[in-house]
């Protein structure tokens, strides 16, 4: 598979003879399709990059930090959390990548963690457990991400920050706000992680026709939580409409808009998604890294401000990542019927969530 030549990741990065076949392992890039050419990962001039992760001791947090260790870009790798850092941080500083860690924790290490920092992640948060929504985490995580919007503002105005708190329809718009407070705010730059919409949806397709994963590629659009997670199977690669009847469609659909309560309830209590999720982060990650690079050809879905659907303020649609961000929000391509009623159905829900986070933000 080609893409498993373009990897960026370090990890398996190699010694004397296994040299070339390790540095070819198909890691997690191998996952991406068409979005980032082989010339585009060649052409990227690889800077050191300051990366830090705020929640990083967690189900997350954790195995998202190792897939960034593993990663050349990341030179510099900011660990931080409220609780056992340390122990995460002297575990993976042990991984022989020349990413150097450190852990910071504590309000009063806030500043030092994100000193810096061109790309912040944010993972901290509590998950749901059965029976939750996304939007019963909204009176904890708004406040989190709030306070660390707030640092983020003041020690690293210009990093890019991707953020994976829930609810992403939601805490996107807290960081917005909380930006332009503070008078930084830079619509390219702040990005909802809904790459694990894509990674499901990619995963579905594949199983459900046969087809080896790494070939498909699914767009997701609208938001992340329930109907708002609008699929567009008309639109995948390679073309699979044709095959689907509109039961297929149905149901892999309503699948994708389930998959975090389907880990959730296969959790049973113990948290929501974590290892697909920091997979799905971390090619996030290094896709915006490879923008910041001036790669070419870098293109993943997000939830971001935009102007793209009339009446939605924020919108998870495919954009073209770059140097400042997000470069470019790409057209939305022709919906089928099926996706035109999935967008209508989304409208209450997902302008909602977007007030909600306004809300709060802007609130005494
Ligand atoms: N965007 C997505 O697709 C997606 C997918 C999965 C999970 N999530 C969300 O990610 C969040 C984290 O999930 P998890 O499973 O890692 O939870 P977790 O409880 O395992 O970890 C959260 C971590 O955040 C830390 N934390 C809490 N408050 C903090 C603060 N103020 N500063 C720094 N760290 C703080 C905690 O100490 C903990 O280590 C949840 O809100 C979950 O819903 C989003
Ligand atoms: O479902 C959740 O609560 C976590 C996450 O948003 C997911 O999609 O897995």
């Amino acid at each position: 598979m080609q893409a498993a030549k373009l990897s960026t990741f370090q990890g398996l990065k190699a010694t004397g003879s296994v040299k070339s076949m390790r540095a070819e392992a198909p890691v997690l890039a191998a996952a991406r399709t068409g979005c980032v050419t082989r010339a585009a990962r060649r052409q990227a001039v690889i800077e050191a990059k300051k990366v830090a992760v705020l929640g990083a001791a967690g189900g997350i947090g954790q195995p998202l930090s190792l897939l960034l260790k593993m990663n050349r870009m990341v030179t510099e790798l900011s660990l931080y959390d409220i609780a056992n850092v340390a122990g995460v941080a002297a575990d993976l500083s042990h991984c022989n990548t020349p990413t150097q860690v450190k852990a910071y924790t504590g309000a009063e290490e806030l500043g030092a963690a994100l000193k810096g920092c061109e790309l912040v992640v944010i993972p901290a948060g509590v998950p749901r457990k059965p029976g939750m929504t996304r939007d019963d985490l909204f009176n904890i995580n708004a406040g989190i991400v709030k306070s660390l919007c707030e640092a983020v503002a003041q020690h690293c105005p210009n990093a890019v920050i991707n953020i994976i708190s829930n609810p992403v329809n939601s805490t996107v718009p807290i960081c917005a706000e909380v930006l332009k407070k503070a008078g930084v705010y830079d619509k390219r730059k702040v990005m909802g992680v809904t790459s694990l919409d894509v990674v499901r949806a990619n995963t579905f397709v594949a199983e459900a026709k046969g087809l080896d994963t790494r070939d498909v590629d699914v767009p997701v659009i609208g938001g992340h939580a329930g109907e708002t997670i609008l699929p567009l199977l008309s639109q995948a690669t390679p073309k699979v409409l044709p095959w689907f009847s509109p039961e297929e469609i149905e149901q892999l659909t309503v699948r994708i808009q389930n998959a975090g309560t389907e880990v959730v309830e296969a959790k049973a209590g113990a948290g929501s998604a974590t290892l697909s999720m920091a997979y799905a982060a971390a090619r996030m990650a290094e896709s915006v890294l490879l923008g910041l690079n001036g790669a070419p050809g870098v293109e993943e879905c997000t939830y971001v401000e935009s102007s793209l659907v009339p009446g939605f303020q924020y919108f998870a649609s495919k954009v073209r990542l770059g140097p400042n961000g997000v470069e470019e929000i790409l057209p939305l391509p022709p919906l089928s019927e099926y996706e035109q009623q999935g967008l209508e159905k989304m409208k209450d829900l997902l302008t909602k969530n977007i007030q909600a986070g306004i809300d709060f933000a802007n609130k005494a």
